[in-house]
This record gives structure tokens, sequence and C-alpha cells, in this order.
């Protein structure tokens, strides 16, 4: 089964980071979550209470790493894609968190993880 429910460029305002001029400040967070899901039941009963609700896992993973403050971006990751798999029960998931500005030469930096089994 390869379906997926997919939330992409989530931006989340929160402290993040290592060093200490980090911890005062808030900064920008970009998330893409793809997140194995059997679309099939929603698409023939066209009801939301069958689907991956995005919208709330939205909200909680916002509210998930607002709350967590986490210094890397591994262990913020690590706490989303487990609160994916315990309050949702997505069976897999591919997080990628990224840190726009954190390296000025680049575009971006961040991780990629995978948790579950598809
Ligand atoms: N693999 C990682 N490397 C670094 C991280 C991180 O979260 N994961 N974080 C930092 C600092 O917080 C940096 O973003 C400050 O610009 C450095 N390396």
């Amino acid at each position: 089964m390869a379906d997926s429910v997919l939330i992409e460029g989530l931006m989340i305002e929160t402290v993040v980071g290592v060093y200490d001029w980090e911890r005062e400040v808030t900064q920008t967070l970009v998330a893409d979550l793809e997140m194995a899901w059997d679309n099939r039941v929603p698409g023939a009963s066209d009801n939301v209470a069958d689907a991956l609700d995005y919208a709330l896992v939205s909200d909680r993973v916002v509210g998930c790493l607002q709350q967590l403050q986490p210094k890397l971006l591994e262990h913020g990751a690590e706490v989303v894609a487990r609160v994916l798999q315990q309050e949702f029960g997505v069976g897999w998931v591919r997080l990628k968190l990224r840190k726009p500005g954190a390296v000025p030469a680049a575009q971006s930096v961040g991780v990629c993880i995978e948790r579950g089994v598809r």
C-alpha cells in the first residue's frame, strides 16, 4: 500500500538551537511530512473521520515543536515522529525538518528521518 498524506512547507516559529543566543530568540523551522495512510477508506466514504486529517496533524506538529524547544533538529524530528505514530496511528513517516538561514551560504539545512514500517 503506497498511499500517503502529505504536509509540505509547514512553518513553525519556536526556540531551537544549541547556542546560548538561540535560546533567547525564536526561529523558523520548515517541516515536510509524508505519512503512510490507506486513502481507499476516506476515498470511498468521503468522510474526514476516515482520513488522516492534515489540519489536525499540522496543529499538533506546530504545538509539539513550540513546547519542546529542541536544541537539535534531530531531537525535534524524533519526537514529532513518535507523536504521529502514537497519537495518530501513522505506521510509517518520512519527516524533513529544515532550518532556513542557519548556514548563510546554504539555502537551507536540516535532517530527514524515516520511522516505522511502510
Ligand atoms: N546535525 C545538526 N547540526 C547542527 C544543528 C542541528 O540541529 N543538527 N544545530 C546547530 C545550531 O543550532 C545552528 O543551527 C546554529 O546556526 C549546528 N549544527
